[in-house]
């Protein structure tokens, strides 16, 4: 698609999400009475509780991406002086007039969320992402746009939090409130939901790959509920309230793996081109299927012919080898880390006896292969008693977390 259409599409998606989102309803899962003192350890940031920071900025710094959502008050406050006026004027402009930044940087136009309440304050969401590995530029960035002059505090989660935190100080003099991960993860989840009216849905016909359509979820009543975070890793959770969480279980074998296995395979060099191969890819000329081995089902155990038996498992003959794509290696790739992240998610919702399972992360977006595999897999395999359920805003509920739980 050329730069001016995907513009336009994109302000289309916009129109339509502030359509959506325009009849705000009041959060009431917030409450800000137990929430997690996490950042209070942090002396320093002490006088900045329970008040937006002005320009209010979250980060999730993590360890593929790095997220921001950007708070534009319809109504700014008063500044203090001329010269902060000018500075929130550029960074306002900046931020929300572009699109891109810098060479890496995109904001995700398509999620921004209008007319949205936060601490009392109206005002219009904007979601940035940018590789985690590029922080140092971003950090010149923000230095160069004058940010750093009016930005004392971001609030800030994920392990880069941590892991920039000197950085973040010696180049442009900004102190992390930092807040912990899986707290902002489900303060944001339970946050969007409560503000956009089409944040949540599941596949229809999930048991047919072919048929299964993206459609509306209430979430009005979440809990209980598991959630999978795929990011570089995945970590799960059971969630029973919204200060009652506990993470039960994760893999290494995540968003991460996918794209670095995908690299090796198939030489790609972005996330995008690697779900471009998959799409395009068949990854039974990569796998040992069932039937391969069975000629058809297993009919004892109820193992239809069509399951992989063993991911990667045509591969050791060469012949094999050198008759299959790039796009099967990417397709076999991006089956076999979500089929194994959706039978763990399986396990886990078993073993809480939790029916609803909430996927997130990253590695979903412009995913629908792993969307409509995970519905498959939690409804085949529950024989329909467990629910896939997919959330809009995706990889942003960290950064937006962050800036509830101020
Ligand atoms: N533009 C992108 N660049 C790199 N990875 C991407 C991109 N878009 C989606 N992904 C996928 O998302 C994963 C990172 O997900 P994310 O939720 O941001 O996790 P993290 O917090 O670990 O960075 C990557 O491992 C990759 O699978
Ligand atoms: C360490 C992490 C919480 C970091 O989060 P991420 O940046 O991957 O979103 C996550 O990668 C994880 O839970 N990994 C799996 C660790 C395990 O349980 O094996």
């Amino acid at each position: 698609m050329d730069k001016s259409k995907e513009d336009k599409k994109s302000c289309e998606n916009s129109k339509t999400q502030k359509e959506k989102c325009e009849n705000v309803i009041k959060c009431n899962e917030i409450n800000h009475q137990n929430e997690s003192d996490y950042s209070n350890n942090d002396e320093k940031c002490d006088h900045l509780s329970a008040q937006l920071p002005v320009p209010a900025i979250g980060v999730d710094v993590g360890g593929t991406l790095t997220k921001l959502v950007y708070f534009e008050p319809n109504d700014e406050d008063e500044p203090a002086s001329e010269v902060e006026a000018r500075v929130l004027k550029n960074i306002r402009r900046y931020l929300t007039k572009n699109s891109a930044y810098g060479k890496t940087g995109h904001r995700d136009i398509h999620l921004q969320m209008d007319n949205v309440e936060i601490h009392n304050k109206k005002g219009t969401l904007h979601f940035i992402r940018f590789p985690t590995a590029e922080m140092g530029s971003f950090l010149q960035l923000a230095k160069s746009k004058g940010m750093a002059k009016l930005l004392t505090t971001v609030c800030a989660t994920g392990g880069g939090a941590f892991k920039f935190e000197e950085e973040f100080k010696r180049e442009v003099n900004i102190r992390l409130k930092k807040f912990d991960e899986l707290d902002a993860l489900i303060k944001g989840i339970l946050y969007a939901d409560t503000q956009c009216k089409t944040e949540c849905y599941y596949y229809e016909n999930a048991s047919d790959i072919s048929l299964s359509q993206k459609a509306r979820f209430d979430f009005s009543q979440p809990y209980p509920f598991i959630l999978v975070n795929i990011g570089s890793g995945v970590s799960i959770l059971a969630v029973r309230g919204a200060n009652d969480y506990k993470r039960i279980s994760g893999t290494s074998l995540g968003g991460g793996t996918f794209l670095g296995l995908c690299s090796l395979l198939t030489g790609c060099t972005t996330f995008e081109e690697a779900i471009q191969l998959a799409t395009k890819g068949d990854h039974t000329k990569v796998d040992k299927l069932v039937r391969d081995i069975y000629g058809g089902d297993y009919e004892r155990f109820g193992l239809p012919g069509s399951l992989v038996a063993s991911s990667f498992g045509q591969m050791n003959s060469k012949e094999r080898r050198v008759s299959v794509t790039r796009e099967d290696l990417a397709n076999a790739t991006l089956v076999t880390i979500t089929n194994n992240i959706g039978l763990i998610a399986r396990m886990c919702a078993v073993n809480e006896k939790i029916d609803k399972v909430v996927f997130v992360g990253n590695f979903l977006r412009v995913n629908p292969i792993s969307m409509k595999l995970l519905a498959f897999a939690m409804d085949y395999w529950s024989d329909h008693t467990l629910k896939a359920l997919f959330l809009e805003h995706e990889g942003y509920f960290g950064c937006l977390g962050t800036i509830l739980l101020t």
